[in-house]
This record gives structure tokens, C-alpha cells and sequence, in this order.
């Protein structure tokens, strides 16, 4: 499996918000990170990807110091969390999968309540509950009882949580899961604009879309180790395939093109760097086999084809921040599979994301 030898920050300059070096964990038998080395600069945003069950979640919760490291070190703004807890607490903000939300408590009083917890006292409570309200669109919201909000508010409301106290680490773990659209473009707005005043993020997500929308730099868990480091630019120039990629009806059909030519079941896989321009050449060669030509798809390098190159599995993706990448990887049909379509790009495309940030 490719490993890249790197965990320090894609920025580089700053002192390291983040700074994990030989960390492993265990959970009696199982392994949850093997000797991982992470850095996170501040400012810098880091979407932690990984399947299920890679270490993100215990990554995070080491950083926390809710658990600790069987081995190695981990460090926040220079302190430990085992050893210096406080200070620890102090520096950083988790917003954790589960929602820590009271719910037949107000907004307004479920934040106070965290704001006191995080040593937040008198006047400038009240100031800094509207501040952190506001960006995430709870101000009208702050009377409700969050009973009474819907799951994406109430994610809303389990982040603003995490940000009362400024921390200068933010560890928000799959902050836009079953959320809406409209939710998830405001979270990804907020996390931009905090980096850029220096709040450093580590930002666990199953959607590689976000990651891109983002423009974070890229750590990529799995089985408990850290694979790939780096900004996406790097990456998918490392790492990056582009390819046509045909499914039919039955299995795919052997043919004789001058490019790499996989099959496995019903897809057949033609590695080429500028597949668009291929597409019709291999759709000419097809012959009788077109006639079982159920799917044409390109596949331009992006994160998607990264991951898939680095772990030998398709990332678990959803729909973007725009709520278009699932349309764009929905399977074109048969009548569709023509080579004017083919230039279509795939959703993790460079393109896509250029039009992801402009759009
Ligand atoms: N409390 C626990 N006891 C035993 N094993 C655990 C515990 N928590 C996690 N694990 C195991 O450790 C490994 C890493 O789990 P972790 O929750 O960190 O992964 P993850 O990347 O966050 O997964 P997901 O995307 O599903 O949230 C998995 O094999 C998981 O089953």
C-alpha cells in the first residue's frame, strides 16, 4: 500500500495547534491508531478522512484527553492533555458525533450553560452566545427549546457549543452528518472564516466534497495509521488517476486499446490521463459490446480517485455543499453513454471543485 512518510502541516510556519507523534491506541485487542504522526498548523483547516472504524473518532478523543495514548505523544498548543487537562480545555473546542445538546433546555440557555462550563463569566456571556449565534444562523433560534429544532439546528447548536470559549483547536468529528443543504454551506462558511482568523480545525467528514469545498489539507486514516498527508493539490498530483470507466450488463468485455485496461465484473477501467479525449476511441472499440453499454463515466484525478488509489476502496461520498455530488455520481444511462457526455467530469474533478468554490 503507498504510504506517504509525512504528518507535518501542508502551512508551514506557524507552531503546531495539533502535534501527534508515535501515538497508538488501543482498545483491549483492537488497534485504533498505530504510531501516528499528525501535526496541524494554525489557521490550517485538516479533513480527517477514513472509513469507518479507520481512528478518527479516537484520534480526536486523544486530542481531548479523553482518552490516552498507549504510546507516543500528543500535544495541543504545547500542552498535554494527560497532563495538563486545564490547559488543554482551555485551547480547544470538540463538537463530537454524538450530540451533547439539553434538550428541553432553551438555545439560548443550553449555550449559557456550556459558556459557564468553559469559565465564561458575567456580561460578556450574553455578548459572546449572540457572536457565535449569529454565524450560525441560531439567532432567531436562540428562545427555542432545541426539543423543538429540527437535527440540523440542533448540529448548529452542538458547535456553536464547542466555539464559546474561542479555541484556538476546533475538533468538530462528521459536524454535517444528517444535515441539510442549506446547514451544511453555513458550517462550511463558518469553519473557512474561523481558520482564516487562525482557529486551527480538524475536521472529520465522510463527504470528500467538503473536504475540497474546504480547501483543507488532507489526512487520510486507515486501519489506525496515517496513509497520505498533504493539501489536496498534492495529493491528487501524487496520487490522483484519471480514467473511462465503462459498467455493462454481464461482464465487461475484453478489448485491445493503448491504455491500461482492468476488469472486474461488469466495469472495465481505462487508465488515461486526459480521458475525456479517449472516450470516444474507447467507445469506437466497443463493437457488439456497446449494445451492453449500461454506464460511461470519467473519472478525472480528484480526491475520490485518490482515496480509491490509496486504500483500494471508494469513499463512502454524500451529497456536497452544494447538495450536487450525488446527482453527479449518479449513473448515467445507456442512452446517455455518448462521447459528448463523456467529457463530463466526475464530481471529485479539479474542475468540479473550481466550480465548487467559484459557484
Ligand atoms: N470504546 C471502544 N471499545 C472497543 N473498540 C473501540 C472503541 N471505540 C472504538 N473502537 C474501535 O476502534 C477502531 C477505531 O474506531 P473509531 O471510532 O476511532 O473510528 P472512526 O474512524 O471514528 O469510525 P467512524 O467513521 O465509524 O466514526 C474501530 O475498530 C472501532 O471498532
Amino acid at each position: 500500500m503507498p504510504t506517504d512518510a509525512v504528518g507535518g502541516p501542508a502551512a508551514s510556519g506557524a507552531a503546531g495547534a495539533l502535534a501527534l507523534s508515535g501515538v497508538t491506541k488501543r482498545y483491549g485487542r483492537t488497534t485504533a491508531l498505530q504510531d501516528v504522526d499528525l501535526d496541524i498548523a494554525q489557521g490550517e483547516i485538516v479533513g480527517l478522512l477514513g472509513h469507518n472504524g479507520a481512528g478518527k473518532t479516537t484520534l480526536m478523543s486523544l486530542a481531548a484527553g479523553l482518552l490516552r495514548p498507549d504510546a507516543g505523544d500528543v500535544r495541543v498548543l504545547g500542552a498535554s492533555p494527560v497532563r495538563d487537562p486545564r490547559r488543554v480545555r482551555r485551547e480547544l473546542g470538540l463538537a463530537p458525533q454524538e450530540l451533547g445538546v439539553y434538550p428541553p433546555l432553551t438555545v439560548r440557555q443550553n449555550l449559557r450553560f456550556f459558556a459557564e462550563l468553559a469559565g465564561l463569566r458575567g456580561a460578556g456571556t450574553e455578548r459572546r452566545i449572540e457572536e457565535v449565534a449569529e454565524p450560525l444562523g441560531l439567532t432567531g433560534l436562540l428562545a427555542r427549546r432545541v426539543a423543538q429544532l429540527s437535527g440540523g439546528e440542533q448540529r448548529r447548536v452542538h458547535t456553536a457549543m464547542a466555539l464559546l470559549h474561542r479555541p484556538r483547536l476546533l475538533l468538530l468529528d462528521e459536524p454535517t452528518a444528517g444535515v441539510d443543504v442549506e446547514t451544511r454551506s453555513r458550517l462550511l462558511a463558518f469553519v473557512r472564516e474561523l481558520a482564516r482568523t487562525g482557529t486551527a480545525v480538524c475536521y472529520s467528514t465522510h463527504y470528500l466534497a467538503e473536504v475540497e469545498a474546504l480547501d483543507a489539507s488532507v489526512a487520510v486514516l486507515d486501519h489506525g495509521r496515517v496513509i497520505a498527508r498533504g493539501s489536496l493539490a498534492e495529493l491528487v498530483r501524487r496520487h490522483g488517476d484519471s480514467a473511462v470507466e465503462l459498467t455493462f450488463s454481464g461482464s465487461a468485455p475484453e478489448l485491445r486499446l493503448p491504455w491500461p485496461v482492468t476488469r472486474e465484473g461488469d466495469v472495465l477501467r481505462v487508465g488515461v490521463e486526459q480521458p475525456q479525449r479517449a472516450a470516444p476511441e474507447v467507445l469506437a472499440a466497443l463493437g457488439e459490446a456497446a449494445l451492453r453499454l449500461v454506464n460511461l463515466r470519467v473519472v478525472q484525478p480528484g480526491l475520490d480517485s485518490v482515496f480509491l488509489r490509496l486504500t483500494g476502496r471508494r469513499y463512502a461520498d454524500g451529497p456536497g455543499p452544494t447538495g450536487t455530488a450525488d446527482a453527479a455520481h449518479e449513473d448515467r444511462d445507456a442512452a446517455g453513454a455518448q462521447a459528448g457526455q463523456a467529457a463530463q467530469a466526475d464530481p471529485s474533478s479539479a474542475r468540479a471543485v473550481e466550480a465548487g468554490r467559484h459557484g
